[in-house]
């Protein structure tokens, strides 16, 4: 069996991550695709250290996308209580877990590598798993490491933060994000900011 790791923030989840998911499934021939979504801010330098919405609502919507898509799964590996945020402590829990012989694919976008060598314990997922560049417009996958594989294009060019501010400029997200995610956003305002009351409440 073969099966990818996606680890990300999903704050929200979008149809790039979704065309990610289909491409490297018919790629690289993959048995399950495992969405893990990051609980703590450890791993993540700088103003985007923070995920907006809890873990709990991007992991509802990270199910919704699931739902009809077998071979799609969720993880709460990274955001339960406790867990470690690093990628090398989430690689030997699913090596632990996952039937003996399981081939493991570590997915990460091309905008992640330059930081990938500074990865906690890297010699180690290396040894443990094939890493494979998503082609994300605006990061070449040129800037790889040689260890890492290359998996070209073409994704669309969307992000998190770009869903973000279109949400709370009240734009439309047809297109921008699966339709049942769409409707969680509507109904259950992960990205509200709580007014007055409900921040006593
Ligand atoms: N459009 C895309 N094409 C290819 N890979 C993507 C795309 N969007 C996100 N990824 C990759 O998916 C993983 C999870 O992404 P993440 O949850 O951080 O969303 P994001 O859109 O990158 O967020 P942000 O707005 O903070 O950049 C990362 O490895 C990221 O590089
Ligand atoms: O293990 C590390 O040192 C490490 C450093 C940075 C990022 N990661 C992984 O990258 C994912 C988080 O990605 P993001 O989009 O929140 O930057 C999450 O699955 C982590 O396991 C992992």
């Amino acid at each position: 069996m073969r099966v990818a790791l996606f680890g990300g923030s999903f704050d929200p989840v979008h149809e790039g991550h979704l065309a990610a998911a289909v491409l490297a499934r018919q790629a690289l021939d993959l048995d399950r695709v495992i969405l893990i979504p990051a609980g703590s801010t450890a791993t993540r330098p700088g103003p985007k250290a923070q995920a907006v919405a809890s873990a709990a609502h991007r992991l509802a919507m990270l199910r919704l996308l699931c739902e009809g898509r077998p071979w799609l799964e969720v993880s709460d590996a990274e955001c339960r209580p406790g867990a470690s945020p690093f990628a090398v402590d989430t690689l030997a829990l699913f090596h632990r877990t996952l039937p003996a012989g399981t081939d493991i694919v570590l997915l990460i976008g091309s905008d992640k590598l330059a930081l990938l060598p500074r990865w906690h314990g890297i010699d180690a997922i290396r040894a443990s798993a094939r890493i494979v560049a998503l082609d994300r417009p605006g990061h070449p996958l040129d800037a790889a490491p040689p260890w890492v594989e290359r998996l070209g294009g073409p994704l669309p060019d969307l992000s998190s933060t770009q869903i973000r501010a279109r949400l709370a400029a009240g734009g439309p997200l047809d297109g921008l994000c699966p339709s049942a995610v769409i409707s969680y956003l509507m109904t259950e305002q992960p990205y509200a900011r709580p007014g007055p009351a409900a921040r006593f409440a």
